[in-house]
């Protein structure tokens, strides 16, 4: 069912100061900063040759990351992102073997102008899992 890795993303108190570690320490190509209040974040990608980094900061008092930041000041890995071919096909399943899908269920569109849902990280060996639809 999950088929590529398509981000790891790191939950940072200053977007701005993370993204320029990965530019001028790390040598890396970072994007714009993106605000996504429908997230409750603001990302920059780290664009790799095997994959994404998503460098997020909480974005207004609702954010869903707030709290990771409390328990986490200095920020840290936050979730993995893995696609596959059919989110809706790979929700029911996951919903048949009792995973809990945060939220309604229904798939949000995420970064990448694509669905995505997110999977508790108690039903995941402590992992946030999110499922991005690959695109086709
Ligand atoms: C940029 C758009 C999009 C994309 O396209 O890539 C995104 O990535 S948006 C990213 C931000 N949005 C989300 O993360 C949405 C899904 N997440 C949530 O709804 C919440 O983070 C959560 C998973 C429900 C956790 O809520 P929270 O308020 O932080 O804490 P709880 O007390 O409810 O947590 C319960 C339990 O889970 C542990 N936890 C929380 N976050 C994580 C995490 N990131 N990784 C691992 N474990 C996590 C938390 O410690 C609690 O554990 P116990 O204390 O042992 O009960
Ligand atoms: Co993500």
């Amino acid at each position: 069912m999950i088929g590529r890795l398509n981000h790891v993303a790191i939950a940072v108190p200053d977007l701005k100061a993370a993204a320029a570690t990965y530019r001028d320490a790390l040598g890396a190509k970072v994007s714009a900063p993106q605000e996504l209040p429908e997230h409750g974040v603001t990302v920059c990608f780290v664009n790799l040759p095997n994959t994404k980094i998503e460098l997020l900061e909480p974005l207004g008092k609702a954010s869903p990351v707030a709290k990771f930041m409390q328990d986490n000041a200095s920020g840290g890995i936050h979730h993995v992102c893995y696609e596959v071919d059919d989110i809706i096909a790979a929700r029911d399943r996951l919903l048949a073997q009792g995973a809990r899908i945060i939220g309604d269920g229904t798939p949000k569109i995420g970064a990448h102008g694509l669905p995505v849902l997110f999977l508790h990280p108690k039903d995941f060996c402590g992992t946030l899992v999110e499922l991005e639809q690959r695109s086709a």
